[in-house]
């Protein structure tokens, strides 16, 4: 989603842009040939491997910073504490990360029972396997692989290990799928087993929660922040995430007046999915979802808020490029001007 994630982040030449997610490079490449020699490009990655790529690539590049680290702590990181005018989160794996064995991402491809995207950091897949209560797995397997039969696998993997441990991706693939009936997947029974682990072992969404919080707290006014999830939890994460900045709670008339709510988060647009051609070429885009905010104000940029818009602010600045000049005070009438001085 390349071109949608740069028409979202609208690269200006002298900004400052962080790609949490540098995975192989893909998007940092082109934000980086729309930066002039005063923009700043700082990348991130939880993976020694990606880190490996990105300090061959652009470490020579004196607009660039690397950092080997999880986003959740970008706060962390003094270059993003001069303020961001984008970040962007393409979460889950890469390519690289699912297509070696050695990583044991892959139900497909036989390698160590592993799955950390940092190798160095928390238990590997096997390890947690080895010592969760059987409780706690059927509760992983459910919430984070929506698997229907996840108390029957979690009971299969705690009387496996108690024969020999389970310390191959194979093992584990052919362990889900002897219990989960054939033909009820139109996909291979173990995938949900093997994202559900995955997440849990690699804390996604505990990482996502975090991310967005201090991608928002860092963004300038005007800056924009560009999400592409691969699953349903995390894209829930993020619509929830983004409405709960840019729209009012819904109003309860037997309580007093709420104070009038100040969005920090504007939607751009609706949730954009990869079209045809890209499908077609990457396979793993179909389930690709990019979500797109802006944060109120007037900062290193023009700021025109992009067509469909959150509220009303897409006809009040035209269909982009018109300036913005005050943040949009909620306005409980429908219909009421919103744009006050
Ligand atoms: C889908 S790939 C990104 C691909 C990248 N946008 C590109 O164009 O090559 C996801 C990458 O994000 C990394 N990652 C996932 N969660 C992370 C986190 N919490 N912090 C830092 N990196 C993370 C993974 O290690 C992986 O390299």
């Amino acid at each position: 989603m390349v071109a949608q994630v740069m028409e979202g982040l609208r690269v200006i030449g002298d900004g400052a842009y962080l790609d949490g997610t540098f995975g192989r490079g893909g998007h940092a490449r082109r934000v980086l040939e729309r930066l002039g020699p005063g923009g700043r490009l700082l990348l991130m990655d939880k993976d020694p491997e990606a880190i490996a790529v990105a300090e061959r690539e652009f470490g020579a590049d004196p607009r660039v910073a690397i950092r080997r680290g999880s986003f959740a702590a970008l706060a962390d990181w003094a270059p993003v504490r001069g303020g961001l005018d984008g970040v962007l989160l393409d979460l889950g794996v890469s390519s690289p990360q699912l297509d070696v064995a050695g990583r044991g991402f892959s139900f497909g491809k036989d390698g160590p029972l592993d799955m950390r995207m940092d190798p160095d950091a928390g238990e590997s897949a096997a390890e947690w396997l080895a010592r969760a209560e059987e409780r706690e797995i059927a509760d992983v397997l459910w919430t984070y692989g929506e698997e229907r039969m996840s108390r029957r696998i979690a009971r299969a993997i705690v009387a496996r290990r108690g024969e020999a441990p389970l310390t191959r991706t194979a093992e584990l693939a052919e362990l889900v799928a002897g219990v989960v009936p054939r033909g009820r997947h139109d996909i291979h029974p173990a995938t949900r087993t093997f994202q559900a682990v995955r997440i849990h072992v690699n804390r996604e969404l505990a990482d996502l929660e975090a991310g967005l919080e201090a991608a928002h707290a860092a963004l300038r006014p005007g800056g924009r922040l560009a999400v592409i999830s691969f699953h349903s939890l995390e894209d829930r994460i993020v619509k929830r995430y983004i409405a709960r900045h840019a729209k009012p709670p819904p109003g309860n008339r037997r309580l007093p007046a709420a104070p009038a709510f100040e969005p920090s988060l504007i939607a751009i647009g609706d949730a954009r999915k990869a079209d045809a051609a890209e499908v077609a070429a990457n396979p793993r885009a179909r389930s690709a979802v990019l979500r797109v905010a802006e944060k109120p104000g007037i900062g290193n940029r023009e700021s025109g808020i992009g067509k469909a818009g959150g509220r009303s602010a897409g006809a009040a600045a035209g269909s982009g490029g018109a300036l913005l000049r005050f943040p949009i005070p909620y306005s409980p009438f429908p219909g009421a001007a919103e744009l006050r001085p």
